[in-house]
């Protein structure tokens, strides 16, 4: 691995749809903090990298002490995610052509194996790459009142995941200009479209799931137990 790969963990959210009595990433998982599961697996897979993580100002449940990486800053959370992982970049003495790559903390489960893949697209890719899922059950439009009124085609359709890479200046770019123009994005990719580029999508696995509402805490220790006993059993695929 290059020694010039940055990662930004926006970790500023305050799990508002989880609705529980801290922000999402201080949950636990079988005794560790979503926070300290997401950094580990991100160790894991690239030692060497230089990360930045944003966190909210006001956040009285960090611990420095979950940083597996020896090489680590914190910046201050914006109104949005965008804002937070702007705020990395503008923090951060990377080059033009170092590769960024941005990783929810609210996504635990993302394995070695599909953190080096997004990487090695991410590096080779002009325009950059996301791990992303085609979707896979049928696709509906739904009406204000809930009624169904269309079946909408889903060739072509995928959920964005993360991480999501890019080098610098690129992603530095696509996020200030949405900011000039008024555009909130809910992922990086999604900026850097708007500059008429392409970003690679790269097919994850689809047990990278963002703990998003209450349910989600049960799914994501079942599948992290799930993959700590493939790996003990080598029967992963
Ligand atoms: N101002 C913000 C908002 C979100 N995030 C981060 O962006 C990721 C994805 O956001 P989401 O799942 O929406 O998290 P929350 O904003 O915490 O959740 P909610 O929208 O339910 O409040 C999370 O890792 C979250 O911590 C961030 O760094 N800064
Ligand atoms: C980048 C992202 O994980 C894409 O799925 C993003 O965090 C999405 O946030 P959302 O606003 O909850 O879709």
């Amino acid at each position: 691995m290059s020694d010039s790969l940055w990662l930004i963990v926006p970790a500023a959210g305050q799990g508002k749809r989880m609705g529980a009595d801290k922000p999402k990433q201080y949950l636990e998982i079988a005794e560790q903090s979503i926070l300290t599961h997401t950094l580990q697996r991100l160790y894991a897979a690239f030692p060497q990298a230089q990360l930045v993580l944003c966190l909210d100002n006001d956040d009285q449940w960090f611990n420095p002490a979950w940083v597996p990486f020896p090489h680590w800053q914190r910046v201050t959370g914006g109104v949005e995610r965008m804002g937070s992982v702007l705020n990395a970049l503008q923090a951060m003495p990377a080059q033009a052509a170092d590769v960024v790559m941005v990783h929810d903390v609210a996504r635990p489960c993302v394995t070695p194996e599909d953190l080096r893949a997004l990487y090695q697209a991410a590096s080779e890719h002009p325009d950059g790459a996301l791990l992303a899922m085609p979707v896979a059950d049928t696709m509906k439009r739904a009406s204000v009142d809930q009624l169904s009124v269309a079946t909408v085609p889903r060739d072509g359709l995928w959920h964005a995941l993360t991480p999501q890479g890019f080098r610098y200046a690129l992603l530095r770019e696509a996020l200030e200009y949405a900011v000039d123009n008024g555009c909130i994005v809910t992922d990086e990719a999604s900026a850097v479209e708007a500059l008429g580029r392409t970003p690679l999508l790269v097919s994850g696995r689809r047990d990278n799931v963002k703990v998003t509402h209450p349910g989600d805490l049960a799914l994501a220790s079942a599948i992290m137990a799930s993959q700590v006993a493939c790996v003990s059993e080598r029967i992963c695929t």
